[in-house]
């Protein structure tokens, strides 16, 4: 199959009611088969618009959205809207029937035509999501990332091609959601799933996506696999949206030894290396903060202030006078 005819949205535009400004404007895309892609974008950039247009929770007021080259209809032009195929988890686990056990809830959406195919998918799919060994569990009982997990399992059980995930790991802690990203990734390896998924979370689509979608202001501004995106933005907007960067005016860069006509200069913290064996020590370390198996540094010079990273936590502190070494920055002009 080509990735043409998988599912596409072709120049798809959005206002909602009374709004000026539209959700999303003439958005194109081709989701790729058997892949994660994430959209990516500042709040109100159009992200959970985007995915309910796919999903087929609104209607488009331009444009249409097509999966396998079928359109997808919203709901004011059909009584169900959306494709079978598709499946949509969000934060929200309302869904779930809390005096029921984990395995009903799950079980209870396959037809009781067969009863050992029943039986036999509802165990499989609480293995894929390690909650096996909450099948008996009264649903009420579960933490915020189990409930996500049966959640998921729900929306699995009768074998859809895609889901789409609107920011289901927010409640989550980090251990747990870490698990639970691995075992999408793994899901999507072993199954074939499609997985198109909204994050505010920069490590989590990094280290989950295949294909990252950037919005701004309700169109895509640029897209691409996440370590081109995240080594060689296109925008200013998506380097700030992917790291926690430096940018610094034309003058500011040239103060740092840096010579462009470019408006703004990003300097990653992992570019930019303390030394304190140069001569010219010309930064003030001014915070040290510890980040497990590496520090951050935050240095002054002047009006500057530079996040470096340091590798060698205990090196530096308050006060300490180093060099600032610069090996890679990035020009813009938007
Ligand atoms: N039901 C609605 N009625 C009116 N305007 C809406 C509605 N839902 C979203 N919007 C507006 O549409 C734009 C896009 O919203 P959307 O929720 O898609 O953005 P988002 O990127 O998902 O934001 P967030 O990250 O904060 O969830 C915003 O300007 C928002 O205010």
């Amino acid at each position: 199959m080509s990735d043409t005819s998988f599912l596409q949205a072709l120049a798809v535009s959005k206002t909602y009611p009374g709004e000026r400004v539209a959700g999303v404007k003439r958005i194109s895309l081709n989701i790729k088969p058997q892949k994660i892609t994430a959209i990516i974008g500042e709040s109100g950039s159009g992200k959970s618009t985007l995915l309910r247009l796919l999903y087929g929770l609104l209607s488009p007021d331009d444009g249409r959205v097509l999966f396998k080259g079928e359109r997808i209809w919203g709901p004011e032009e059909k009584l169900i809207p959306g494709h079978d195929a598709m499946k949509m988890v969000t934060q929200d686990t309302d869904g779930l029937n809390l005096y029921a056990k984990v395995w009903d809830n799950i079980a209870v959406l396959m037809p009781n035509t067969d009863v050992s195919a029943k039986e036999e998918r509802t165990s499989q799919v609480l293995q894929q999501l390690n909650i096996l060994k909450l099948a008996s569990k009264q649903a009420f009982f579960l933490s915020g990332g189990e409930k996500q997990r049966v959640a998921i399992a729900r929306a699995l059980i009768t074998r859809p091609e895609v889901l789409l995930l609107d920011e289901p790991f927010n409640q989550v802690d980090t251990s747990f959601r870490e698990g639970l990203q691995q075992d999408i990734r793994q899901i999507v390896h072993d199954t074939g799933l499609t997985v198109i998924m909204v994050s505010h979370d920069p490590a989590e689509v990094l280290s989950m996506a295949d294909e990252l979608i950037v919005l701004k202001d309700g169109e895509i501004i640029e897209a691409g696999h996440p370590k081109t995106l995240y080594q060689a933005p296109q925008n200013l907007y998506t380097a700030k949206l992917l790291t926690n960067c430096n940018v610094l005016s034309q003058a500011n860069a040239a103060l740092c030894g840096i010579s462009t006509k470019a408006a703004d200069v990003v300097i990653y913290p992992e570019w930019a290396a303390p030394t304190g064996s140069w001569t010219r020590k010309d930064w003030t370390v001014k915070q040290v903060l510890f980040k497990g198996n590496h520090e951050d540094l935050l240095v002054n010079k002047g009006d500057i202030t530079l996040r470096v990273l340091n590798d060698e936590p205990d090196k530096y502190k308050l006060g300490d006078k180093v060099h600032i070494k610069i090996n890679k920055y990035l020009a813009f002009d938007n």
